[in-house]
């Protein structure tokens, strides 16, 4: 089975990520595919080019981040602009690799932050939404990423709220306590599903 993983920004989807990995899970992390995807050469790259301009072109060819990123998450109009380029490659990657790992697990964990903004429940048969509260996720965006507190806000706001994907998932991995905590709610989750199939 294909579970997707999510959460909002810095509220732990890569650290639960880790424990699903710990336990034999293979883990395809959409973020890691979404750096893939723009690399020098690609045509969602000369799309990007061509849409934003070589302002966001590092010397080396490579895309820069830091700087499209202070566009995107600044601007929404700039941020569909973007999510068209890049939303339909990334899917098409993750379904087929995702598949490729069904066949050999029987649990694939699919890492999508804007799983349920983008509605991508096709990919998957279940979610799983890793929690925080927003207060928490603020102060560990700010610290992670050394945001002040309207840059850590301008991308949390991004997305949909934290409180609203914890209601819509089947499953709630609350990381509010210690790593140790969250990795033993991982360890539960996956003998409940294992259990189901
Ligand atoms: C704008 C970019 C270049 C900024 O790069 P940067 O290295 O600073 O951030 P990174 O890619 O590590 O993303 C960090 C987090 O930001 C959030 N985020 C990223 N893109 C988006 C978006 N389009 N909308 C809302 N949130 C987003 C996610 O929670 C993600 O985990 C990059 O995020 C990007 O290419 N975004 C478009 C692709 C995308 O939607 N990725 C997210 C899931 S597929
Ligand atoms: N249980 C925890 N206790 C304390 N800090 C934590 C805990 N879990 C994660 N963190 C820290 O919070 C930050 C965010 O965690 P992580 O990178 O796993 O989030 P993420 O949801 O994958 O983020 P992104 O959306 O940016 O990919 C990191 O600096 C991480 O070390």
């Amino acid at each position: 089975m294909k579970l997707g993983l999510t959460g909002s920004i810095a509220t732990g989807k890569s650290t639960a990520a880790g424990f699903f990995r710990e336990e034999g899970c293979p883990v395809i992390d959409a973020d890691i595919i979404a750096r893939e995807v723009v690399q020098p050469g690609t045509p969602a790259l000369n799309e990007i080019k061509a849409a934003f301009g070589s302002s966001v072109i590092a010397a080396d060819g490579t895309l820069d981040r830091e700087k499209l990123g202070s566009v995107v998450f600044s601007d929404p109009a700039k941020r569909e602009q973007l999510n068209a380029i890049v939303h339909p490659v990334i899917r098409r990657a993750m379904k087929q690799q995702a598949d490729e790992a069904e066949a050999e697990h029987e649990i694939v964990v699919l890492d999508i932050p804007l799983l349920f903004e983008n509605e991508l429940f096709y990919l998957v048969d279940k979610t799983a939404v890793v929690y925080v509260p927003e207060k928490t996720q603020l102060e560990r965006l700010m610290k992670r990423n050394g945001y002040s507190e309207q840059e850590a806000r301008s991308r949390m706001e991004s997305q949909l709220s934290i409180e609203e994907k914890k209601k819509r998932a089947d499953f709630v991995i609350a990381n509010c306590g210690s790593e140790q905590e969250t990795a033993r709610q991982v360890s539960e989750l996956i003998e409940m599903l294992l259990q189901k199939q």
